[in-house]
């Protein structure tokens, strides 16, 4: 692979200590960087360099107030990344390993999913190094209020709109919202994922975990298969995890597997609908809600474990990023999975993933499979704009078709002449990156 030599010395200048965004970036490099070599108009135009360089990264201080009336200061960011295709676009995590890495990998990744998705979205994502598994609910109601008044000054239902991410559900987005009404005094659609009771959509919570099993049916179907019948190990027992499981179940594959950070589930008979929708109401509310479901029902926890150990045709990883490295693909293939459909962002390393490639084990990117969630997102900016609500069986509907259209661009760019096993990395690498590179030439400079 050859790369313009400015390039690699701007990336090891910029991104030298930003693990998770180099990370990000070779991973698309191996495919783009070829197309860039091949096109003068791409090269004259720099399109890499403005492609990756994000608009601008803001950094803010939080300041709330913690149940004793002492005050508290947290780092809040929001990575615009590229609004070169709509208004800026993407979700906000609260975790404590939030930094700007980690926020311009996942803003990077977002540009190629919200290109993929053909809707006009920008991309971004944003966040705060702030910890709600330490806090009680009150404060986290005090957080989210604290968090929306500084960072308000630069979002706009035109301009960027955030949604959710990793422990920022509808709940943490109405709060915001709420404190957004109160300051602006005009009702914007500049949060989605919102409550429905605040102008947000239906089958936005279930949209992205739907989705991905929705990605998953056309990629069996592409190789002679269908999803009823599969055995499934997820990770991960939240949105994603949960909605991606139950959807699973709806089709008739068998859920084997659930977790998250102290161990994971396993009912080797399959988990029931019931016991997810449970994890989805009550479970929120249990301290470890995967060992107590254990102790009522057929299943197990095993501590301190990662489920990749247990037989499965599909492996989907729906927790966060880099849980599966090298060991764990290893597990994962030994295990005898074929197909390895990620829900999450970047949850496989770039070692395991050339171990699934290596091993004929399909992979399909987190940036094409778990699209359907800025999917929903966008139809929700679209209701807000018509004030106008669908019906969730008319959004499911649309959804489902938007993931087809995804996979058709990935297929077309992914296909191999070689082999049967279609390249959905490849694939989604390239499909996006041609037209956010299209655009960059029509802006011009
Ligand atoms: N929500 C959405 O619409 C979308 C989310 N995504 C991506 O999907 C992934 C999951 O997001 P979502 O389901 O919304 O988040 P949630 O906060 O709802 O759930 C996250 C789950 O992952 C587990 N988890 C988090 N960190 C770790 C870790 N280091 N080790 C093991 N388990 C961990 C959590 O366990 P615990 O509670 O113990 O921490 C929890 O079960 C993220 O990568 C996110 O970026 C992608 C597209 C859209
Ligand atoms: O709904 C959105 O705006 C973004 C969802 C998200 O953060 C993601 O796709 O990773």
């Amino acid at each position: 692979m050859s790369l313009h030599t400015d390039t690699l010395s701007w990336l090891g200048q910029h991104t030298q200590h930003e693990v998770e965004y180099r990370q990000a970036l070779e991973e698309s490099f191996q495919h783009i960087v070829p197309i860039v070599n091949a096109n003068e108009d791409y090269k004259k135009h720099n399109v890499l360099q403005r492609l990756i360089t994000p608009d601008r990264v803001l950094q803010f201080k939080v300041e709330w107030e913690d149940d004793t009336g002492t005050c508290r200061v947290n780092q809040g960011y929001r990575v615009q990344h590229s609004n070169i295709l709509g208004p800026y676009k993407g979700g906000t995590r609260f975790h404590p390993s939030v930094n700007t890495s980690v926020l311009k990998f996942l803003a990077y990744e977002q540009s190629f999913k919200n290109a993929l998705t053909g809707l006009a979205l920008g991309a971004g994502k944003g966040g705060a190094d702030f910890d709600p598994k330490t806090a009680s609910k009150s404060e986290i109601r005090r957080f989210c209020k604290a968090y929306m008044r500084a960072l308000q000054p630069y979002i706009g239902a035109n301009s960027d709109v955030p949604a959710g991410d990793i422990n920022v559900s509808d709940t943490e987005l109405g709060y915001m919202f709420g404190e957004y009404l109160k300051n602006q005094k005009s009702f914007d659609g500049v949060l989605s994922g919102k409550p429905i009771q605040l102008g947000g959509s239906e089958y936005r919570v279930q949209a992205t975990g739907s989705g991905v099993i929705f990605f998953t049916e056309e990629v069996l179907q592409s190789h002679s298969n269908a999803l009823e019948d599969q055995t499934i190990c997820i990770s991960g027992a939240g949105n994603v995890a949960l909605h991606a499981a139950l959807k699973a179940i709806e089709k008739k594959a068998k859920v084997k597997t659930l977790s998250n950070s102290r161990g994971f589930l396993l009912n080797e008979k399959g988990i029931s609908a019931s016991d997810i929708r449970w994890l989805l109401t009550e479970g929120q509310n249990a301290e470890n809600a995967l060992s107590a479901l254990a102790d009522e029902s057929e299943a197990e926890f095993i501590k301190d474990q990662s489920p990749w150990c247990i037989d499965s045709t599909i492996a989907m990883p729906c927790a966060t990023q880099n849980e599966v490295d090298e060991q764990e693909a290893k597990d994962i293939v030994n295990h005898g999975a074929l197909f390895v459909v990620e829900g999450a962002n970047m949850p496989c390393t770039q070692k395991a993933v050339q171990y699934f490639k290596q091993h004929k084990i399909t992979f399909v990117p987190g940036k094409a499979a778990n699209a359907g969630g800025v999917i929903l997102s966008g139809f929700e900016m679209q209701q807000n704009a018509a004030m106008r609500y669908q019906s969730e069986q008319t959004l499911e509907e649309e959804l489902k078709a938007a993931m087809k259209n995804i996979h058709e661009q990935c297929v077309q760019e992914g296909k191999n002449s070689d082999s049967d096993i279609i390249d959905y990395e490849r694939g989604a690498n390239v499909a996006a990156f041609r037209k956010l590179a299209n655009a960059i030439v029509a802006t011009a400079y």
